[in-house]
């Protein structure tokens, strides 16, 4: 930490964008501040002193964001939190709701989805088109024997299937968790099969890049390995078919006038299970529930992000990661959301600008590699395309670079907002985020989000400001993950965050707040593999490695974090003797992209003899993390703490 802190002095940054007065006062911000005022004689002079309240009167602030949104409860809360404690706030106890119904509210001709695939296969579905769609499939997943609790797991690229797949599952209060289906079958199955689904949808195959790959073996392995499903319902995306599925088409034909309803249930019942990265096993099951998320993204995608009817919200996801829940979400404050199926780079890198053009998108979000890739190619595309209606540029996923923000800037234009975003699956929002109200400095978030208690802490546990610190949020958040799947007491969902702190929540990111209120990232404060926005833990990655014969040990780095944007995937391996690396490599390098994704390639595969272990024999992932990032090893890690020291030697050579 002490190093990240030498090349990161306060100062002054430079200005780059500041919020239009007359876009503040017609925003929903605003219109908060006004309700604030009017129903609760509540003033604020600024964001600030807004945001200084909504994490002292915890209560208040979320209990006037329910109001505000009228949210349709349908038995009424007794109160809005029962105690201010972590873990294990309980949060608008006696409350019934459906994030579904919040979801579907709306029942009109506006647009509610707009889908393009990267081969031009575009289609839209009205609200009320799609509450019938959901209506026929939440029937057809009850015909499955699908109920309250029960876990629906999908196979499925961003697309309108997935979408309605997900809000027919909300409705029937049954549990959805979704994977892209780029991932490989052994990702998949250890997520999937932990949570005990009894209906898995799938497609046949999907596309990417101009090609088609197909899925089946995939879904096969999957029926295969859980044997808790009752039923696979097939969509044909690329036309394939299976063996004993239900077809995709015939739940939307089969179930003709169905009833749209949805079942009331719990605040803390579960909507999702999220995964993540599965650093020491496992990929933990994250269960966030329906009214957390429906508050939490209610405040976010109105108030932060100012959308509402006649908006256009895109985010490039797959179903994998959380900003698909959160782009999904869109419908919670009637957005119109924008599905994009594909790659962004295909047939060329404008693939995303274009369909911003296109689709006229107000709010257009991305990863920040994403940006760096078309800075890289100079793109330029304001010059190219009519971006007339896009206001916010939207980045997160990995740190954005200065550069980033200036080539956004420059590249798609000065009105337009740059909301650098952070958070994470945790909570499935960002948490350090941006506000019609505040403004963009040069490679700064611009503010933490309403209700987000976040500080940067010393290691001493002490808030900082304008040093690098742990990032740690002191007071409950309604998202925060209800439980970690099977974790029954609670023991490793403490271990994950509240170990450190205790009753504190600390997210492993590095973070700096500045005395204006903004933030900057510095990536994981541990070794989770973040490529392009999907974290992947080691342990995954460690499994295919070391299956292949010729490998005796490995250890991955991803150097991206602790302060480095321009970090790579660094493989080390112990090889059997006889072993070549070279011959190794393409094998390592196809497994790889079967089992993970084609992102946790390596960068570089290295040869070392010995992977340094602490004394009771866990590879030192976060030293030599810190080592490869400058740290010297004396403060990366006490030797004493090492069964074999000098393991640590060859990878001091690689240090800047
Ligand atoms: C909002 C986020 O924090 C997204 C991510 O980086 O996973």
């Amino acid at each position: 930490m002490t190093d990240m802190q030498a090349g990161t002095a306060a100062g002054e940054a430079e200005l780059l964008w500041r919020p239009d007065p007359d876009r503040v006062a017609g925003s929903r911000m605003a219109a908060f501040r006004t309700w604030l005022s009017a129903e609760k004689g509540l003033r604020f002079a600024d964001y600030p002193a807004l945001w200084e309240w909504s994490v002292t009167e915890v209560e208040a602030f979320w209990g006037a964001i329910a109001e505000f949104f009228e949210v349709p409860f349908h038995s009424a809360p007794t109160a809005v939190l029962s105690e201010r404690v972590m873990p294990g706030a309980e949060w608008f106890p006696g409350a019934t709701l459906n994030y579904a119904e919040q979801a579907l509210r709306r029942d009109s001709d506006e647009a509610a989805v707009v889908f393009h695939r990267e081969d031009g296969l575009s289609s839209r579905l009205t609200y009320a088109e799609l509450r019938a769609r959901v209506a026929a499939v939440r029937a057809g997943l009850a015909s499955l024997g699908v109920g309250r609790g029960d876990r629906v797991v999908a196979l499925v690229p961003n697309s309108p299937e997935a979408l309605i797949a997900f809000l027919a599952t909300a409705s029937l209060g049954a549990v959805w968790s979704s994977c892209s289906p780029d991932f490989g079958a052994r990702a998949v199955a250890d997520r999937f099969a932990q949570i005990e689904p009894t209906v898995l949808i799938a497609v046949d195959g999907y596309r990417y890049n101009g090609r088609g790959f197909d899925v089946r073996p995939t879904v096969e392995r999957l029926r295969a390995e859980i044997p808790s499903l009752r039923a696979t319902v097939l969509v044909e995306y690329l036309g394939g078919t299976l063996p004993d599925v239900v077809t995709w088409d015939s739940l939307l034909t089969g179930f003709p006038g169905a009833e749209l309803e949805f079942e009331p249930v719990p605040f803390d019942h579960p909507l999702w299970v999220l995964y993540s990265s599965g650093t020491t096993g496992l990929p933990k099951g994250i269960v966030q529930g329906h009214g957390g998320i429906v508050l939490e993204h209610l405040k976010m995608l109105a108030l932060h992000s100012d959308l509402g009817p006649g908006d256009r919200f895109f985010w490039f996801t797959t179903t994998g990661w959380m900003m698909w829940n959160y782009l999904v979400s869109g419908l919670l404050v009637g957005t119109t959301v924008v599905l994009f199926d594909g790659s962004p780079a295909h047939p060329d890198l404008s693939a995303l600008w274009r369909l911003a053009e296109q689709h006229r998108v107000t709010y257009f979000g991305t990863s920040a590699p994403y940006i760096q890739s078309c800075l890289k190619e100079g793109l330029r595309p304001a010059d190219r395309h009519d971006l007339a209606a896009l206001r916010v540029v939207g980045s997160t996923g990995a740190p954005l670079t200065p550069e980033g923000f200036r080539w956004i800037a420059d590249a798609v234009g000065r009105d337009v907002q740059i909301a650098s975003v952070s958070g994470g699956t945790d909570l499935c929002t960002a948490f350090v985020a941006a506000s019609p109200d505040r403004p963009v400095w040069l490679g700064e978030l611009s503010c933490r989000s309403l209700g987000a208690a976040v500080h940067a802490y010393s290691e001493a546990g002490e808030p900082v400001v304008d040093e690098v610190g742990e990032l740690v949020i002191t007071q409950p958040m309604p998202s925060m993950p209800v439980r970690f799947w099977g974790d029954e007491d609670g023991s490793r969902l403490r271990e994950a965050y509240f170990d450190t702190f205790p009753g504190v929540w600390r997210h492993g990111d590095w973070i700096r707040i500045t005395g204006r209120g903004s933030a900057v990232i510095y990536g994981r404060s541990d070794s989770t593999l973040n490529r392009g926005g999907v974290r992947m833990g080691t342990s995954e990655f460690y499994r295919v490695v070391e299956g292949l014969p010729g490998v005796a040990d490995s250890l991955v780095i991803d150097t991206s974090g602790a302060g480095r944007t321009d970090g790579e995937l660094l493989c080390f391996l112990v090889l059997e003797p006889g072993t070549a690396l070279a011959d190794l490599e393409p094998r390592l390098k196809a497994e790889l992209r079967a089992n993970l994704s084609p992102r946790h390639v390596p960068d570089r595969f290295v040869r070392v003899d010995e992977i340094p272990r602490t004394l009771n024999g866990k590879k030192c992932e976060v030293p030599v993390k810190k080592i490869l990032a400058g740290t010297p090893p004396d403060q990366a890690v006490s030797r004493d703490a090492l069964r074999n020291p000098d393991a640590l030697l060859p990878f001091l050579s690689l240090a800047p």
